[in-house]
């Protein structure tokens, strides 16, 4: 990687407005971050946008706009690995009012069921409405002029109007990778009109699900005199001639080829090897794998895990749970309360559990490198994705890529994103304790014929589907906006949505099933 300047100076690599495709993001691809001892260095940003976007920043040459994950820096623009990176620095205060604040306090648990309480603060709307204009200047100043602007995510929801405003010239996109609620819980905010006049600023809205759509388009009759029919939005502004916005699901996907080829990797299956024998190698491993966030349902699956157990139902030589909870969002405390709780259970369980030779639960609280994470799909049986609430979920489809062996059992939540397209995985609600415990007992016991099965379909699915096609799908959308023209190919991402004719109400959402 080249070394970045830490100052204002500028660097070869100019913040001129000369990229003619640029995403902006509230994370870069990469973190900077400074070790016990004071040295620095560049490491993988958490979580599944930077995984899903990286590809593409490498085959566009485009320009990546967002934030290197510390406060208080001030880094030049620097190339990294075909990228063009320009952080957007953020101060102490805006880290706490902004990112930790509205983005993961208000925000995060609003449109993730009201899972935990979202909490409203003034000051926090208004960093963040003082942010995202950072970003939208930051991104109009290095867009060339007609560029496409990409603008990813919650935290951002208000750079689309920011930027259309100042630049009138670009064609801009707005991907939503979490839910976007029903309006009965939507409309709590204190904000919602502000919100949805800043992504019409944007010309294509894309969404994970059919369901988060249909969403949107609900709020946007409810809140604006915008007119809506199927995908389309009829955005009429005084003084200026009527917009058309297109809205529509583009389910996100991983690079599944080169995860198939990572987990191909001689190395990488020694290292899954290892993995099982450093367990004892039991007859059945399973896995979860989530940044420790209370959307991703880690407690119902300990509960169901350990039940199991306790009823004699399963042995601990036999079956081992590997659970992987990447440090997230560390100073907010709804995170900092979940990270006791999950870790007062995980001691429980094995302190009631785990022999001399065996461990029940094998807890991690690391962010591991792709290659581990290969490593450990392929030693896992089974893996448990058992989210309340998620945008999509990658960790699901990376596991079905790197299984080119055609087993393993995916065990997948109905309120993941993922669960639309992986139809052969066994679904479960993850709130139904004795329904999951049953799930469970079947995914060890399924016979290799059926599990072959259920895995080729699976695999077709990630492998058809790829990263790859939803950009291209989402920019084709973009095109044909620009062109005036639909020319966006024709999404049949979904077959159907299970849950996407549901408007929720409040009262019908689950509210933390009791643990
Ligand atoms: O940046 P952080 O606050 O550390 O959080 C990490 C990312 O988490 C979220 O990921 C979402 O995007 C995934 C890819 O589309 C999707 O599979 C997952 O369901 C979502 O939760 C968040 O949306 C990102 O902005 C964060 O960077
Ligand atoms: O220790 C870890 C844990 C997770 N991940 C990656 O983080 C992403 C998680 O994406 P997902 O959509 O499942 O959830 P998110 O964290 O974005 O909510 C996946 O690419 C994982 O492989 C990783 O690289 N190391």
């Amino acid at each position: 990687m080249n070394a970045p300047l830490e100052s204002s100076e500028t660097s070869t690599a100019g913040n001129a407005a000369e990229y003619d495709f640029v995403v902006v993001s509230n994370r870069l691809p990469v973190d900077h971050v400074v070790d016990d001892d004071g040295a620095t260095s560049w490491k993988a940003s958490p979580g599944g946008l930077v995984t899903a976007l990286e590809p593409i920043m490498r085959s566009n040459d485009g320009a990546w706009v967002g934030w290197a994950g510390r406060p208080d820096l001030d880094i030049a623009p620097f190339d990294n690995d075909g990228i063009h990176i320009v952080p957007v620095p953020l101060s102490a205060e805006d880290v706490e009012n902004y990112y930790e604040g509205f983005s993961n306090d208000t925000l995060w648990p609003l449109y993730h069921d009201v899972i935990a309480p979202p909490t409203y603060h003034r000051e926090w709307w208004e960093s963040y409405v003082a942010v995202n204009q950072r970003f939208a200047d930051a991104a109009a100043a290095v867009s060339a002029e007609g560029a496409v602007v990409w603008v990813q995510d919650y935290q951002l929801q208000l750079v689309p109007k920011m930027l259309r405003d100042k630049r009138p010239d670009l064609t801009i996109g707005f991907f939503n990778h979490i839910p976007f609620p029903p309006y009965g819980i939507y409309s709590q905010l204190p904000w919602r009109a502000a919100i949805i006049e800043g992504l019409l600023g944007a010309d294509v809205i894309g969404f994970q699900r059919v369901a988060d759509a249909s969403n949107f388009a609900r709020a946007v009759r409810r809140l604006t005199t915008s007119t809506t029919k199927t995908t389309t939005i009829e955005v009429a502004s005084p003084g200026r001639a009527t917009r058309r916005v297109i809205a529509k699901a583009f389910p996100i996907s991983i690079d599944s080829r080169s995860f198939e080829e990572l987990a191909r990797q001689p190395h990488i299956q020694a290292r899954a090897r290892e993995i099982r024998e450093g367990l004892g190698n039991p007859k059945t491993i399973m896995l979860g794998v989530d940044r420790l966030d209370y959307t991703k349902g880690i407690g119902h699956r300990l509960k169901a895990y350990g039940e199991l157990l306790a009823d004699g139902r399963i042995k601990v030589e036999d079956v081992t749970l590997v659970q992987v909870a990447s440090p997230s969002r560390e100073r907010v405390q709804a995170y900092m309360d979940l990270r006791d709780e999950i870790e007062l259970t995980v001691g429980r369980i094995n302190g009631d559990f785990a022999t001399m030779s065996h461990t029940a639960i094998s807890y991690h609280h690391h962010g591991y490198p792709r290659e581990e994470m290969a490593a450990l799909y392929l030693a896992a049986d089974i893996m448990l994705v058992t989210a309340l609430r998620d945008g999509m979920n990658l960790v699901a489809k990376e596991y079905v890529a790197a299984r080119f062996d055609d087993d393993g059992v995916l065990i997948l939540s109905e309120f993941a994103g993922a669960s639309d397209e992986l139809k052969r995985a066994l679904r479960i609600n993850p709130h139904d304790i004795d329904g999951l415990k049953e799930i469970i007992l079947q995914a060890i016991s399924m016979p290799k014929r059926e599990r072959a099965a259920r895995m080729r379909s699976l695999r077709k699915r990630v492998l058809e589907y790829d990263v790859s096609r939803w950009s291209t799908a989402f920019l084709s959308a973009l095109a044909g906006v620009r062109g005036d023209r639909d020319t966006a190919e024709s999404i049949d991402l979904i077959d159907d949505d299970p849950l996407g004719d549901l408007e929720w109400t409040v009262e019908r959402v689950p509210r933390g099933t009791e643990l």
